[in-house]
């Protein structure tokens, strides 16, 4: 099996609404023609990024069919398909399959602390649902479960599973997921600030939250590292932190800042979803200065 499509920069997908906050075929397709065209290796529907906390199922199934009207056979294709419970799970993952999605990933249960037996029978009887390839999602701040290398190494005797997305902070991590997997599996880093340092560790690709708003820079980074030219890979990542750290520090959410930016960016996929909170009047200035940020980013590192 060849694990080659899924090497390289994959933006997680934002949710796309239109201005009443309704999910919006067009804008989708905008934001799938705009990443495209950026040369993205592929994209990741429906996580934390695409807001899927907060969409119902029907939303869910929706983004899945318009990315894949618009990018299959152009990119490689992953769906997001955690849910509250395992059926609402599974009917995603199958309507997922139906689309030709390349794998499944998930993260682990959510709200109810359950035993770990409980969360290795909700991966697994996602798997069990399709023939898909399947990633496990490892993301402890937002969950509050930790994926083991034990618990990895256990998941992996199921043949359908093909890496771990690694959303945890300490890159050591990624290190041990790797050592459990060998080359036979994919490790995606998730944390975009220590995108160089994860790929140093051992992550074969990256799946990022902010991505989308600077593909450029990321792309240039990956190209950095692969030719070991790790000096300015750093000075690329450190460039990349000074920018997402401006945009979380707006009254706004980040993803409602990284949707004003990608509109200045000429793609227009609406705000975000409540109780995740818009940008303000007071946010605009510093948004002109994220702007002049990455243009200035781009303009160093990648012509
Ligand atoms: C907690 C969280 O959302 N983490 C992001 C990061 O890419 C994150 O946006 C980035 O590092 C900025 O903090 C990804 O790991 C996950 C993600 O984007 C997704 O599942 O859609």
């Amino acid at each position: 099996m060849t694990l080659k499509k899924f090497h390289g920069i994959l933006p997680a997908f934002y949710a796309c609404y239109d201005d009443q906050g309704n999910i919006s075929e067009a804008r989708t397709k905008d934001l799938c023609n705009y990443l495209f065209d950026k040369g993205v290796q592929g994209v990741y529907v429906g996580g934390s990024s695409g807001e899927c906390i907060y969409q119902n199922l029907e939303e869910r199934k929706a983004v899945l069919s318009y990315v894949a009207d618009q990018l299959k056979g152009k990119m490689t294709l992953i769906a997001h398909v955690g849910a509250p419970s395992t059926r609402d799970s599974i009917e995603l993952a199958k309507h997922a399959a139906t689309l030709g999605y390349d794998a499944l990933s998930a993260i682990p249960p959510i709200y109810f602390k359950l035993p770990e037996s409980a969360v290795y029978k909700y991966w697994t009887d996602i798997m069990e649902a399709t023939p898909l390839d399947f990633i496990i999602y490892n993301i402890p701040q937002t969950t509050g479960y930790t994926l083991t290398p034990a618990m990895f190494q256990k998941l992996l005797a199921n043949k359908k599973v093909i890496g771990v997305k690694n959303s945890s902070m300490p890159t050591m991590d990624i290190e041990r997921f790797k050592k459990v997997g060998g080359d036979n599996v994919i490790v995606f880093n998730g944390p975009d600030e220590q995108f160089v340092s994860g790929r140093i560790m051992g992550a074969d690709a990256g799946i990022g939250g902010t991505y989308a708003v600077m593909p450029e820079l990321f792309l240039q980074a990956n190209e950095f590292v692969k030719s070991g030219k790790f000096d300015v890979a750093r000075q690329i990542q450190s460039d990349i932190n000074e920018i997402i750290i401006a945009l979380c520090s707006l009254q706004g959410s980040m993803y409602a800042a990284i949707k004003e930016v990608l509109n200045r960016r000429g793609v227009n996929v609406g705000s975000v979803r409540a109780p995740l909170e818009g940008i303000t009047s007071e946010d605009i200035a510093p948004i002109e200065d994220i702007m002049k940020l990455i243009d200035q980013a781009i303009e160093r590192y990648c012509e």
